[in-house]
């Protein structure tokens, strides 16, 4: 296990290249299950869901061949291998595993799914799509059971807006008989990103990326070459880094209509921001900043994922932020960690109330999960001194390399194993 250390302090300058999107990567590897032919995925990030995900295709019977940013995905002599534990249990996206399989062989068992830590995440859409379109779906012991003779299209209507739903029952409609329409879909650009991989496969899908969501099933899907998306999250994380430490950065390969809630409440805040058409510049007026309160939405309100980098941000601004989390009940770990480095923050329910001014502080702290830890990383940054960020394991399962892309813009910041001490302290902890 390893530790993240940054000295903070220091201004960046430069400019980073943004990696395929973390969201789309972990839904199209399992959307090759579908296809009798190799898929060909460009543009991935070097993070351990896209790993993982790799290695499942591989234990149901899939070759794959990774090549710096690009997966062959051979799905030839898949089957339908039960995955009741195990690498299931590491991620949150092998539930598209679920849709895939039954899309494919009508039937599969799947361990539930991991993930980041926020709260309650049930699936209970996702089955409610699986029965609507004919599957019998049981829970056994933390497995989910999908089994069913054909798949039949019908009228799905989500009770909540999710995107791990709307794309795990576009995944088995496509190979379903007749039409299905999903109605209170999930418009995230990931999702626009999945259904152009299944149409280029063959798939016949219309309005991604809209709240109806037409699917008329196909009897088979071909392999194809696709290129993923830029990830609007690490984006995200970068604009937000920038306002906070930067002099003048250059974030590059991006869709800036995909962070433009993010850069709205930067503006009020008092950073300038220069948007071109796939690069997004940040002159940071980083010791001047006002505060703002944000309220995370579906897309394209604020994004949940980056919640806990931009507390981060925040606490730089002189005055009270309010950030209130719609999505999730539980996404506020990182905020006793910010707490040991000297911010001001008060927890009330779904809301965090931040009295920004004082400068962080550095110390030791621990990553809860993936978007806890950018938070750290942002706060490593700015705070007076040294960092340590353990739970480093989560910052790897989404961002893209993470130190190099920092290195680049002159952040001191560099990791090292945990030692002994440090190890027992986590197990006992
Ligand atoms: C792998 C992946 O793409 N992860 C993203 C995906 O997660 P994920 O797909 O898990 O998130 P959802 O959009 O499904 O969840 C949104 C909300 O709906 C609730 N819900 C969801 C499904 C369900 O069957 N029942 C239910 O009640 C969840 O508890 C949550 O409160 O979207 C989230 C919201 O943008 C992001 O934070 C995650 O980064
Ligand atoms: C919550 C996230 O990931 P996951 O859904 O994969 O746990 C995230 O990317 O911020």
């Amino acid at each position: 296990m390893e530790k993240l250390l940054i000295e903070g302090g220091h201004s960046l300058n430069g400019t980073v290249q943004i990696s395929g999107a973390k969201n789309s990567a972990v839904a199209l590897i399992p959307a090759a299950i579908l296809a009798d032919t190799s898929v060909t995925i460009d543009n991935l990030p070097k993070i351990s869901d896209v790993d993982i995900l790799a290695e499942l295709l591989e234990e149901i019977g899939g070759k794959t061949e990774l090549t710096d940013d690009t997966l062959v995905i051979n799905p030839e002599n898949m089957f339908a291998m039960p995955l009741p534990n195990g690498r299931v249990k590491k991620l949150r996206a092998s539930y598209y595993m679920m849709g895939a399989m039954l899309g494919k062989f009508k039937k599969a068992v799947i361990g539930l799914p991991g993930g980041c830590n926020l709260g309650p995440r049930p699936i209970d859409q996702h089955i409610k799509g699986f029965e609507a379109l004919g599957a019998k779906v049981t829970n056994e012991q933390g497995a989910i059971y999908l089994q069913a003779d054909e798949l039949i299209g019908a009228r799905i209507y989500l009770d909540v807006v999710s995107v791990g739903a709307t794309i795990n029952i576009m995944l088995a409609a496509v190979r379903a008989k007749g039409r299905t329409i999903i109605e209170n879909a999930a418009k995230e650009p990931e999702i626009i990103d999945v259904a152009t991989l299944l149409s280029s496969m063959g798939a016949n899908i219309k309005g991604a990326g809209t709240n109806v969501i037409r699917i008329d099933g196909v009897d088979e899907l071909h392999g194809c070459r696709h290129s993923i998306i830029p990830d609007r999250i690490e984006a995200g994380t970068f604009i937000i880094l920038a306002s906070a430490m930067g002099d003048s950065v250059l974030i590059d390969n991006v869709i800036p209509d995909h962070v433009e809630s993010l850069i709205a409440k930067l503006r009020e805040m008092g950073v300038m921001i220069d948007v071109a058409d796939d690069s997004v510049f940040v002159r940071a007026n980083h010791n001047d900043l006002r505060s703002v309160d944000i309220k995370t939405l579906v897309y394209p309100g604020f994004p949940t994922d980056l919640q806990q980098p931009f507390t981060s941000l925040l606490t730089k601004a002189e005055g009270s932020s309010m950030v209130t989390d719609t999505i999730y009940n539980a996404r506020f770990k990182h905020i006793d960690e910010l707490r040991r480095m000297g911010a001001n923050i008060k927890v009330e329910g779904r809301s965090a109330l931040i009295n920004g001014g004082p400068k962080l502080q550095g110390a030791t702290v621990r990553a809860s999960d993936l978007r806890a830890g950018a938070a750290l990383v942002v706060a490593g940054l700015m705070a007076n001194g040294i960092t340590e960020i353990t739970g480093v394991e989560h910052i790897d399962r989404g961002y893209s390399d993470l130190e190099n892309k920092l290195k680049g813009l002159g952040a001191k910041i560099w990791r090292e194993k945990l030692g002994e001490k440090e190890l027992s302290d986590l197990k006992n902890s």
